[in-house]
């Protein structure tokens, strides 16, 4: 399904912090959004999933307007924050359960979807471990498991691996792009770490509020002339990128 961001501005008070920003993410395809600390990532995702209200301009999920009919647009959006968000307390089936519950589903469908879940994700043998026990890349994929329970058709995942050591973001990042690949999803992955993102990738580079770039990598780098992704960083934005 594709997602369409038309015209988006976003004000906290009179700091305004996104500038007219438009974009599509294609049906099925990997997108990374990339931009340093404070260019907007996080507000653009509260707009995308409703934590915030949309000041000016309209986002469309496969046609149907997240302002008209935010129910049905909802339904197709699976998100990951920034901060984790389990019950630490609880084991990972129940975590999933609890949410599958929210979603409306029956016990019988909840236990279907979590153990066709966790299987995708490599957790069966977790199903009854507290997340407390997990590592950091084990509950971050327990997080895209529950945010897939209600089989939304776009993922929205808000610097999924910040805390985690290289080889977890790396199998991190590889999970998703495999799902991507797999079930047709389509992903909005954002990140401040160049080495997440490849050349084939749909790239939007967001900085200081404004979309610099929506092109595939290759693209890019022919355009401005130049030989990186992270050159093409640095031309377009005059920063450094980790
Ligand atoms: N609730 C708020 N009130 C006022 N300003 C805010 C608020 N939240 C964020 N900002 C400011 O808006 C700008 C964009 O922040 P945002 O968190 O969206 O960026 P980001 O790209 O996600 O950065 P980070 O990776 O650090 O989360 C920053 O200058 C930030 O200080």
């Amino acid at each position: 399904m594709t997602l369409e961001a038309r015209g988006i501005s976003f004000h906290y008070g009179r700091k305004r912090v996104l500038n007219d920003v438009s974009f599509t993410l294609a049906d099925g395809r990997f997108h990374a959004l990339l931009g340093p600390n404070g260019a907007g990532k996080s507000t653009l995702f509260g707009l995308l999933t409703r934590l915030l209200a949309l000041q000016q301009g309209d986002i469309l999920l496969g046609g149907v307007s997240l302002k008209r009919q935010p129910a049905t647009a909802m339904h197709q959006i699976g998100v990951v924050f920034q901060q984790n968000a389990l019950d630490l307390d609880l084991t990972v089936q129940q975590n999933l359960m609890y949410h599958a519950g929210l979603h409306g589903m029956s016990l019988k469908e909840s236990r279907l979807r979590c153990a066709r879940e966790l299987e995708r994700f490599e957790l069966s043998e977790r199903a009854g471990t507290p997340v407390r026990q997990l590592n950091g890349g084990h509950r971050r994929r327990v997080e895209i498991a529950r945010a897939l329970l209600h089989q939304p058709s776009i993922l929205l995942l808000d610097e999924p691996s910040v805390g985690l050591d290289v080889p977890s973001r790396e199998t991190l990042n590889r999970h998703v792009r495999q799902l991507c690949d797999d079930s047709g999803l389509t992903v909005l992955w954002a990140t401040h770490l160049i080495e997440e993102v490849r050349p084939d990738d749909q790239i939007l580079i967001l900085h200081q509020g404004r979309l610099l770039a929506d092109s595939d990598g290759h693209s890019l780098c022919r355009d401005k002339g130049t030989s990186s992704l992270a050159e093409t960083f640095r031309t377009l934005t005059g920063e450094e990128v980790s």
